[in-house]
């Protein structure tokens, strides 16, 4: 796995850890504390920060909790300051993405499948791996730290085989290890899966996502790197509701790919203006991207353009900033949910809208196939349920807990939700089919299906509509399909999620 990009801030404040890799110099107000324990028993007790990766990754893989609910928790729970948490993130998340390259590098060191291993000393070998490897902590101390960390939590006698296995990962930097793997390799995508901690699965269908959406099968080493990197926080203001002014002055940055947005680094996002009241809001660039398109694109008919509908919208991203839109131009705006939570969720986001703006519903979103619906809607955001292929670098573990089968049946809903939107639609209105996605299963061939399904339906041209929103100098992002064209993002491109989007349309 590549090293050469950071991962977390938390290294540009390195040299604030000690030998040990401890951090000293806190910067906590008040006197210092000093530990009561003696010199050995502190040997026994481990560094807070790395007891928190710890527990993160033992919840990850022995609970199916995910690292990004449970990390939060556990740095309140442990009292973290600013430097540990992030020492804590980029251990928990760097050894939760790299899991792929470290168990290769794990399985030549150890006499036996590591599954047979007992999960804990998996994780903590994992743990200890990333510390050697891509992160710049001294080795003595990757080392002391982790083994001291199996002693408390594990166990001695495990303690000893993580020594021992660790010693040996950190005889050979990191090069060695990648070219010894690679070398290895039966295929390119197994050398592409090994370097870059992907499942071949995914390496190979994001390989043919780049050729299905018109790019070059090159750029698969540069989207594997871009999954690696944590995304910057973007920032949008809503519309009429909220202004970027009171962030920018917090040091954020005017995005470059879509007006009224910022990228933000520059720590808790909570103290910036606008956030607690929900009209600035934390949103991905492409999401931004789709939904102010939908919003945006001129109906292909006259007529009413006056009720829209979000078809899937939880949590309620997209649903916020389609709300403050149909503010300003007098709109309704259906928001549908099926998920209880998830729909509670959804009214969350848009209650900074004026309430007389939008309702929330919780169908099926098939229900919207039936008579009572039929050409209600003027526009309508399908942004399908779909693998999330497109923003694994949001979250770490989930690349592992995602398989080729689980396509299938949501390539089935998918078609189902659209053929369901376009009963709802008007003649002459538009639908955005939208996914979190670049697989070509769930993208081009989702919308090559349904245009096979319904002779009145029609493609526009996504591309125009896109490059109506987006900056002027923005990568290009469209690509030709049937008589009109679709869009797919990508982060290596971009910045973005892999988000994809085809706007269609109903003939008379
Ligand atoms: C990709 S997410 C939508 C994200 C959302 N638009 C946003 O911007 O925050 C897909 C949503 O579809 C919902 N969903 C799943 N099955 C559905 C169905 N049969 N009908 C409608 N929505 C469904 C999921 O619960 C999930 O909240």
């Amino acid at each position: 796995m590549s090293t050469q990009e950071p991962r977390g801030g938390y290294r540009e404040n390195e040299p604030r850890r000690n030998a040990q890799g401890r951090t000293r110099n806190r910067g906590q107000a008040g006197p210092r504390k000093y530990s009561q324990a003696a010199p050995g028993q502190r040997k026994r007790q481990a560094d807070p920060a790395r007891l928190v990766a710890f527990k993160v990754l033992r919840e990850v893989s022995g609970s199916d909790a995910y690292a990004n609910l449970v990390l939060p928790k556990l740095i309140r729970e442990y009292q973290l300051d600013r430097r540990d948490a992030g020492f804590a993130t980029e251990l928990a998340y760097g050894a939760l993405r790299g899991q792929g390259f470290y168990d290769a590098i794990l399985s030549t060191l150890v006499d036996r499948p590591l599954t047979e291993l007992d999960p804990a000393i998996l994780d903590a070998l994992r743990l200890g791996a990333h510390q050697l490897l891509a992160m710049r902590v001294p080795k003595h101390a990757a080392l002391d730290e982790t083994v001291s960390l199996a002693r408390a939590q594990i166990g001695a006698g495990p303690s000893g085989l993580i020594n021992a296995v660790l010693r040996r990962v950190s005889a050979q930097e990191v090069e060695a290890w990648t070219k010894q793997l690679s070398d290895a390799a039966s295929s390119e995508s197994e050398r592409l899966s090994i370097k870059h901690s992907h499942p071949d699965w995914i390496v190979r269908a994001l390989r043919g996502a780049l050729i299905a959406h018109g790019r070059d099968a090159a750029e698969i080493e540069a989207l594997l790197q871009a999954d690696n990197l944590a995304p910057l926080v973007n920032l949008v203001a809503l519309p009429g509701l909220g202004e970027l002014s009171g962030a920018l002055e917090l040091g954020a940055e005017p995005g470059t790919l879509v007006p009224d947005s910022a990228t933000y680094k520059h720590g808790d996002v909570a103290r910036v203006p606008g956030v607690k009241e929900g009209t600035v809001r934390v949103q991905d660039a492409g999401s931004q991207v789709m939904a102010r398109t939908l919003a945006n694109v001129q109906l292909p008919e006259s007529g009413e353009d006056r009720y829209w509908l979000d078809l899937c919208a939880g949590p309620g991203g997209k649903a916020a900033l389609l709300g403050a839109i149909a503010v300003e131009r007098d709109a309704r705006l259906t928001a549908n949910e099926p998920t209880a939570h998830r729909a509670r969720l959804v009214a969350n986001s848009l209650d900074a809208v004026p309430h007389d703006y939008w309702m929330v519903t919780e169908e099926d979103g098939r229900t919207f196939g039936g008579e009572d619906y039929a050409g209600d809607y003027d526009r309508i955001m399908v942004d399908a349920p779909c693998s999330g292929l497109g923003a694994l670098r949001r979250r770490p573990e989930s690349r592992w807990r995602k398989a080729p089968r689980d396509i299938p049946e949501l390539t089935a809903l998918q078609g189902e939700l659209l053929d369901a939107a376009f009963n709802a639609v008007r003649v002459g209105g538009v639908i955005g089919f939208v996914t979190c996605s670049p697989h070509q299963a769930e993208t081009r061939l989702v919308v090559e299906d349904f245009l096979k399904r319904h002779e009145d339906a029609v493609l526009l041209d996504t591309a125009a509509a896109v490059s109506d929103v987006v900056y002027a100098d923005a990568p290009a992002a469209g690509h030709a399909l049937a008589e009109g064209s679709t869009v797919q993002l990508w982060p290596h491109i971009h910045g973005t999620d892999a988000m994809f989007m085809a706007i269609l349309s109903k003939k008379a």
